[in-house]
């Protein structure tokens, strides 16, 4: 039987709470996603405190999970709610609590323009068009930087290929890492592997101000910020605290995906940032073996929202095999010389006809 949300739901369910009740039953699973055989959610705690003691539970949803059949990795993120604790964040000093900052948003100098890439819903492909696109752009001899502030769910070292740690020789400066000719930092390169992060609200804050304020990016014609899916604390700092040029909203033409990217597109009038355009990914899915191109996902919903919202289309990015592989080995295919970098070049260029970067 395919491995699917209901088996993983069951399995939590039996994992038992301390206080008794368990996992599912107190309502503690957030952003639960099965992809594959690969299964990711959030335990979230009330307080730090509880955090703490829900160290031991998630090691056993982790076991449970990993003797499931078909289950390939587990990854579990705790998070809490209250103040965030007084223990030491990891190190360089992510995480710390934001500093005020006078007057609204500001400009990060050196850096021209910076656009966020955003989507309603996990899973569309944000991160990927995030990454193809830096380095569609840098191939077109744009200066660019990538930054990951999806804190959930870092996956741009990954995508882009690096898994350095990055320096700082004075303890306040951080030296980004540089991949595909993309000048890049995540959150993900800050953290230890499987370190639980229990920020929330101030602390998230602070980590995203440290990696915008601190990280010497250097002179850039764009910074593109490869944030969480949805409408949160990431996005609503972000927006508050830095000159944002604008966003580009990713979704797949499925109903259920336009219905989360018109949240999101709410968010950004609502905190109005600019909407540069919206982009279709999976819009087709190209066959490896025959080359039938067949619309999996009912392509051409995210164009007609376009319209209806009188919002600018920006272009359709197939589905097709060799996206993920290039993205699972860490070289986007928009570094490579496959006719799939085309549709990328494409919107590379549209944004720089555009003066978008
Ligand atoms: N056009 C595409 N063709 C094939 N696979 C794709 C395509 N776009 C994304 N994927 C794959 O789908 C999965 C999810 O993509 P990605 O991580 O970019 O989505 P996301 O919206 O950033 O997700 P999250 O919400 O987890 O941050 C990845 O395995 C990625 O390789």
């Amino acid at each position: 039987m395919a491995l699917d949300r209901e088996a993983v739901t069951r399995v939590l369910a039996g994992v038992p709470l301390p206080g008794g009740g368990d996992l599912v039953g107190r309502d503690l699973i957030r952003a639960l996603s099965v992809e594959g055989g690969a299964v990711r959610f959030v335990i979230e705690a009330a307080t730090p405190d509880e955090a703490r003691t829900l160290g031991p539970v998630q090691a056993e949803a982790e076991a449970r999970l990993k003797a499931l059949p078909g289950v390939t990795s587990v990854q579990v993120v705790m998070t809490a709610h209250g103040p965030a604790p007084k223990a030491a964040p990891p190190s360089l000093k992510i995480g710390q609590h934001p500093t005020p900052q006078q007057g609204g948003p500001q400009r990060i100098s050196g850096i021209d323009r910076i656009i966020a890439i955003a989507s309603g819903k996990g899973g569309v492909g944000k991160s990927t068009v995030a990454s193809n696109l830096a380095v569609a752009l840098a191939r077109e001899g744009r200066r660019v930087g990538l930054l990951d502030a999806d804190i959930h769910g870092p996956s741009q070292p990954k995508m882009m290929g690096v898994n350095q740690r990055p320096a700082s020789p004075d303890g306040k400066t951080i030296e980004p890492l540089v991949a595909h000719g993309v000048t890049m930092m995540s959150i993900g390169l800050m953290l230890k592997e499987n370190e639980a992060v229990i920020w929330r609200g101030p602390m998230l804050m602070g980590a995203l101000q440290q990696l915008l304020g601190q990280v010497a990016w250097g002179k850039l014609d764009i910074l593109i910020i490869d944030l969480p899916p949805g409408t949160g604390d990431v996005q609503l700092t972000l927006a508050q605290r830095t000159q944002l040029t604008g966003a580009l909203v990713v979704s797949t033409p499925q109903d259920v995906a336009l219905l989360d990217a018109r949240k999101a597109l709410d968010m950004f009038s609502k905190l109005k940032t600019p909407v540069l355009g919206l982009i279709e990914n999976m819009s087709t899915f190209c066959c490896p073996n025959c080359g039938h191109v067949t619309p999996i996902f009912g392509h051409g919903g995210v164009a007609a929202e376009a319209r209806k919202l009188d919002l600018p289309f920006l272009g359709e990015l197939p589905l097709a095999l060799d996206v993920r592989v290039a993205g699972d080995s860490g070289t986007p295919i928009a570094a490579t010389d496959s006719p799939l970098a085309e549709p990328y070049r494409a919107l590379a260029r549209r944004l720089i006809a555009g003066g978008m970067a």
